[in-house]
Parts: structure tokens; C-alpha cells; sequence
């Protein structure tokens, strides 16, 4: 795994790594990502932005292997996606990310709590990280108290919940078991701005104390100061740049 120099500190470790990397989707003339390089270290809180259809989203997937890159390669504490198996990539991602989607995929006939545990069941290393202060059961109570959903939901299936309580589950269940790595699209979107702050506190903290870098997607330049890093994303992104010269 590479790490970043830091002077006379010790160096950072290199948790996200992307070099090269391209990819276009099926029948699109053009790539939608065209990254030269990037690195993200443990802790960092990485606050990614850009206009609507300009990569985000795709850039995640890319980095969750969720989706693998047509050249170059992406690697996840070292191992390159590319060179996993569709189930070791689901394995991984289990073990080591945090994954707080879009649309939030929410099992919707689980209840609440058992949807946040489904990272445990599926990685021992999420169980017993999980497990450490007492039982996994215990840390998805937590979590959820810390993201100030109701005692009387936690047995409701997802389903009967509403959209921005949906989405403080989806982010309790992103962060137990202190993966290496969250990620978060748009997870704010249906908060309204006292919850909004709550569960920024609560995700920045988390993973502050965890040590877990965390790239977050929003629209809301309004959450952008509370993150040490910016990543413009049609900066990086020779994909954006092409598109942009081929429209002038
Ligand atoms: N499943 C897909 N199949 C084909 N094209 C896709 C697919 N998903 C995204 N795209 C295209 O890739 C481009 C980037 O989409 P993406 O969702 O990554 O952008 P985004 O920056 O996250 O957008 P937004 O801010 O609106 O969520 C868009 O042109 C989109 O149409």
C-alpha cells in the first residue's frame, strides 16, 4: 500500500488510489471519466463537487468497485479492483467501505435495525469491529440514536420510513463496523438544516475518530467549509475538459 510523504511526519497512508483511470458506459462516443490520478489517505474528508452529469456518481462506483475501469486501475487499500472477481469485489467492498448510496438501497422488508447490521452479516471484520465495545446490536442502536431516529422505528421495515429518515439509516449502516472508507451521494438531500448539521457532525466525527476517509458528493456549497479537502470534479476529470473544448 503507498503512502504520502509528509515532511518530517509520519506519511499519510493511501487508502484510495486511482491512476490512469477511464471509463466510458456502453454506447457513449466519449469516456465520462478520464482521471490522471488521485489519492485519498485514512481520515481524510473529502467534499466532491460539480455540476449535474458530470461524473460523480460514476466516479464513486468506480471507486467502491461497484463499477471496474475500462483502463487504468483504482485500488481500495492497495488491492486493484480490476484484479478481483465480481464476488471478492463484493467481499472487499463489505469489509472496508461504507457505502451510502444515491437512492439509499434500503432492504425494504428488513426493518430498520436489521438493515443496518446487514454489513455485519455479511463481514466478520465489520461484526467484530462492530462488536468491540459490546455487541453489533448495541452499535447499530447507537448509531442510530446518534442520527436521532426514533426508538419507535428501529423495528419498522425500511419501507415505512420516510425519505430523509431512509437516509439516516442508510448512513448508520455505512458506519458500522469502521470501514476504511465511506462513501456518501448526497446524503443530505432530503434533510432539512437542523438535521442536515446533526448528521454532518455525526458522519464527520465518526469518521474523524475511525480514521476513515470519507468522499462525500454534494450539490450544497453550504456543507463544502465543513471539509478539509475540495475536489472539483471537472478539474481532474480530462473527460470534463474534452467535452468542454468539444462544445466551444
Ligand atoms: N447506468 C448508466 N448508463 C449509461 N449512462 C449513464 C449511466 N449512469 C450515468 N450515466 C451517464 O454518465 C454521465 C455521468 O452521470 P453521473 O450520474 O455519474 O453524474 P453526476 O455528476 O453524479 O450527476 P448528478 O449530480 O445529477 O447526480 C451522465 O451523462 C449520465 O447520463
Amino acid at each position: 500500500m503507498s503512502t504520502v510523504p509528509q515532511g518530517g511526519a509520519a506519511p499519510l497512508r493511501v487508502v484510495l488510489a486511482a491512476e490512469g483511470l477511464r471509463f466510458s458506459w456502453p454506447g457513449m462516443p466519449k469516456p465520462c471519466i478520464d482521471i490522471e490520478a488521485l489519492r485519498i489517505t485514512a481520515g481524510e474528508a473529502v467534499f466532491l463537487h460539480g455540476p449535474s452529469g458530470c461524473g460523480k456518481s460514476t466516479l464513486l462506483s468506480l471507486l467502491a468497485g461497484v463499477l471496474v475501469a475500462d483502463e487504468g486501475r483504482v485500488s481500495l487499500l492497495g488491492h486493484d479492483w480490476s484484479q478481483l472477481s465480481g464476488a471478492a469485489r463484493d467481499r472487499c467492498r463489505v469489509a472496508h467501505v461504507g457505502y451510502i448510496f444515491q437512492q439509499f438501497n434500503l432492504l425494504p422488508y428488513l426493518s430498520v435495525l436489521d438493515n443496518v447490521l446487514l454489513p455485519c452479516r455479511f463481514s466478520q471484520r465489520r461484526e467484530s469491529q462492530a462488536a468491540r465495545g459490546g455487541s453489533a446490536r448495541e452499535e447499530a442502536e447507537h448509531l442510530l440514536e446518534q442520527m436521532g431516529l426514533d426508538r419507535n422505528l428501529w423495528k419498522r421495515q425500511a419501507m415505512q420510513l420516510s425519505v430523509g429518515q431512509q437516509q439516516r439509516v442508510a448512513a448508520a449502516r455505512a458506519l458500522i463496523g469502521q470501514p476504511e472508507v465511506v462513501i456518501a451521494d448526497e446524503p443530505t438531500s432530503a434533510l432539512d438544516e437542523d438535521r442536515r448539521e446533526a448528521f454532518l457532525d455525526v458522519l464527520l466525527t465518526a469518521c474523524a475518530v475511525n480514521n476513515s476517509a470519507l468522499v462525500f458528493v454534494s450539490h450544497d456549497q453550504r456543507i463544502a467549509q465543513r471539509f478539509a479537502r475540495h475536489v472539483l470534479l471537472p478539474e481532474i476529470n480530462r473527460a470534463a475538459t474534452n467535452a468542454m473544448a468539444a462544445d466551444a
